[in-house]
This record gives structure tokens, C-alpha cells and sequence, in this order.
């Protein structure tokens, strides 16, 4: 897929902005506070219908307006054009838009977008919380494996119902809990083996790419399902269930899924410099989308933050270069025009400049 033209409205300090981007390559920049990230927000709804800034919706309506739009016109990979748009109200309306169609279902519009972003934040992918490493291999699933995203759903509704009951101090036990209680386990034990697998298929990708981007480490990462490992899932909830009773939820399953990432036999956090560590999660990002063309022969579009924070000249440009190589649609915003100099090299890149909100296309 990619993102051919991205008609913004009432976003931030952006009142209205019109950018035809290029396939390949397209470079924001301006000043801090002129609305570059802004850009990459608006254009992330379209990938996750939300905010990767805030949980707040209303946050990211422009200041005295009602609701705020982004549409985008695509071409995707077997040459169909399609046209996708979302807009949100101040009082939490949603409408997606796909060819003109209106639909409530925020998932059937980000299945057709596939979105990537890297910011200075990304290093919470290993130093943050375990969701933050679920969420990343549940992007790779979801866009991927049909079968993932029934069964992810039916499991977080079924685990919702195992702890309002937990709460409620019911016996779980009694034979009408029988039905949902198998249809948990095995919900879970497609999400477990659909995640191994994941892994599995992203580690080759993921260790070539560090053999380049940290030749002096040795990678290895290890997941972990959520429960004991030599139990199955009905005798890890048997085994825990007077302790849930207790906390009053579910203390094992996937929802408790992890990914420990080991350089050089020690944990990754504890090795690496900052720099490192971003290029560590820019290698599991590339990993990602290099597994997902070739699963689906699709590409995803990457938008890349401040490309300047904490990456050097060299490793930035090793960084993007890579990811075009793959025909990635990257979208890069930058303060200062010295952090992108090196792409002056790079063919089919457009320009944009951003001033108080005020998009404008520049010659290359
Ligand atoms: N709801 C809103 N309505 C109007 N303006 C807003 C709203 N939310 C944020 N802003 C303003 O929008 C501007 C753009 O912010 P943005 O984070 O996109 O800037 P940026 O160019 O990425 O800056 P930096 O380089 O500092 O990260 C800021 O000046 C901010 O104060």
C-alpha cells in the first residue's frame, strides 16, 4: 500500500493540509512546534485509529473545532486505487470511510493500512512495558493471520468475563462456565502458537539486519507465553486459580506474554547506549517489515519521527536506506536540515516544509 495523496483537516495547528507524497521517500521538516509530528499523527490514525501521543481523542482536534478528518488516496500493490478516511468528533464519533462507504469498524479500515512508526519513544519497545513488545508482535499477526485476530478478540472478551466473575468471588468451576472456559483456552492457545511462530519467522530477519546495524553484539530473543512453561494452559489457570480469586483476575495467559532480548547474553536494556538500543528496535522494526512483504507481498508505510534524536549520521542513513530498499513508504520528519543531508543521494524523495501548521511542498 501507499499513501498517494493525505488530505488532513482541524488536526492540531493544522487547519487544512494537502500532501501528494512520494512512494518512496518524502521529508518533512521545520521548526519545534510547527506541526511535524502532527503530520505523522493524523496519518497514524489511518493505521491504528488512534493517537500514538494520547489516549485522548479530543486532544488531537484542532483548538475550537468540532471534529477533525484524515483521508488518504492509495494505490495498493496490484494497482487498485482505493480511497480510506476517519474522522472524530469531540464527542467520540467515529466514522471510517472506505470508497465512500461509511463503516463504525475501525479494524476494517487499519487492515488496509498498515502503518509502522519509529519515534525517540521507541525505545520503550525494550526498556517498556511487556505490552509494549506484545503489541509489537500482535502488529505482525494482526496484519497477517486472519485466524489471530478472531481469536484475539474472543480471548480478551472471555478473559473480561473470567475476571468480572473472579471479582464477583463465583465459582468458576460449575459446569456452566464449562463452554466459554474451553473456548479461553483455546483461543489462547492459537494466540501462543501463532506468536512463537512469529518469532521464529522474524529472528533470521532480525539478526541479519543487527549483523549489520551492531556488528559487535550477538542477538537472541526469547518468548515467553505468559504461563509456566511445562504446563499446559488449563493447569496453569487450575494451578493459579486460588491466587486469582485473591487478586480478583487472571494472572497467566497471554494477556502476560513477553519478549526478553539478550545481547551478548545479557539483557539488552542493561547493554546497550541509547543510540544502541534505538537501533536495536529500528532492526526489530526493518525485521517487521521485510517479514511482512514477504508474507504478503504488501508493503507496510513507516513513519520515522525525528530521524535526528540519538541516531548518528552514519547509522540514520543505514537505517533508511535499508528501509527503501524494501520499497517502504517512508514518511520522515527532521528539525535541522543537516540530519537528512544524505538524502540528497536518494531519487524520488518530495519535500515539505511546515510553518504554524501551513504545509508546503518544496522543490527538490
Ligand atoms: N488541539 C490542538 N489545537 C491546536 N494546536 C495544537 C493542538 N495540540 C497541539 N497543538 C500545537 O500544535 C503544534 C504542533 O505540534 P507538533 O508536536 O506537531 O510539532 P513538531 O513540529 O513535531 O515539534 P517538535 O520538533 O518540537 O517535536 C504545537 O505548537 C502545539 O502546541
Amino acid at each position: 500500500m501507499k499513501l498517494a495523496q493525505v488530505q488532513i483537516t482541524n488536526f492540531r495547528n493544522i487547519s487544512t493540509a494537502c500532501l501528494d507524497l512520494s512512494p518512496s521517500l518524502s521529508v518533512i521538516r521545520g521548526h519545534n512546534g510547527s506541526g511535524k509530528s502532527s503530520l505523522l499523527e493524523a496519518i497514524y490514525y489511518l493505521g491504528f485509529g488512534r493517537s500514538f501521543r494520547t489516549s485522548k481523542h479530543e486532544s488531537v482536534i484542532k483548538d475550537d473545532q468540532s471534529s477533525f478528518s484524515v483521508f488518504a488516496r492509495c494505490n495498493t500493490e496490484t494497482d487498485q486505487h482505493i480511497k480510506v478516511g476517519l474522522s472524530r468528533s469531540r464527542i467520540n464519533e467515529v466514522t471510517c470511510n472506505i470508497n465512500g462507504e461509511h463503516s463504525n469498524r475501525l479494524a476494517d479500515l487499519v487492515s488496509l493500512v498498515p502503518v509502522q512508526l519509529f519515534t525517540p519513544q521507541s525505545t520503550d519497545l525494550l526498556v517498556g512495558t511487556p505490552s509494549e513488545r506484545r503489541r509489537f508482535i500482535d502488529w505482525g499477526l494482526f496484519h497477517v493471520e486472519h485466524s489471530f485476530r478472531l481469536h484475539a478478540r474472543s480471548y480478551l472478551s472471555l478473559l473480561k468475563q473470567r475476571n468480572a466473575l473472579l471479582k464477583q468471588g463465583q465459582d468458576i468451576t460449575k459446569p456452566e462456565h464449562t463452554f466459554w472456559s474451553e473456548q479461553l483456552i483455546s483461543a489462547a492457545e492459537v494466540i501462543d502458537a501463532c506468536r512463537r511462530q512469529y518469532i521464529e519467522n522474524i529472528l533470521p530477519y532480525f539478526k541479519s539486519i543487527m549483523a549489520q546495524f551492531l556488528p559487535e553484539f550477538s542477538v537472541e530473543i526469547a518468548y515467553h507465553r505468559g504461563w509456566e512453561k511445562q504446563l499446559t494452559f488449563m493447569e496453569a489457570l487450575a494451578k493459579k486459580r486460588d491466587y486469582d480469586y485473591k487478586v480478583g483476575y487472571t494472572s497467566v495467559g497471554p494477556h502476560k506474554a513477553d519478549l526478553r532480548l539478550k545481547v551478548n547474553n545479557v539483557s539488552a536494556q542493561e547493554m546497550l547506549s541509547r543510540g544502541q538500543l534505538r537501533m536495536t528496535v529500528a532492526a526489530l522494526q526493518l525485521a517487521q517489515t521485510q517479514l511482512f512483504a514477504d508474507q504478503t507481498q504488501r508493503q507496510s508505510i513507516f513513519l520515522l519521527d525525528d530521524i535526528g534524536a540519538e541516531l548518528d549520521s552514519i547509522r540514520r542513513e543505514k537505517f533508511l536506506t535499508r528501509l527503501l530498499e524494501t520499497n517502504t513508504q517512508v514518511v520522515v520528519t527532521a528539525i535541522v536540515d543537516e540530519q537528512i543531508d544524505f538524502v540528497e543521494n536518494y531519487n524520488d524523495k518530495k519535500m515539505f516544509h511546515v510553518e504554524h501548521g501551513i504545509v508546503k511542498e518544496e522543490s527538490n
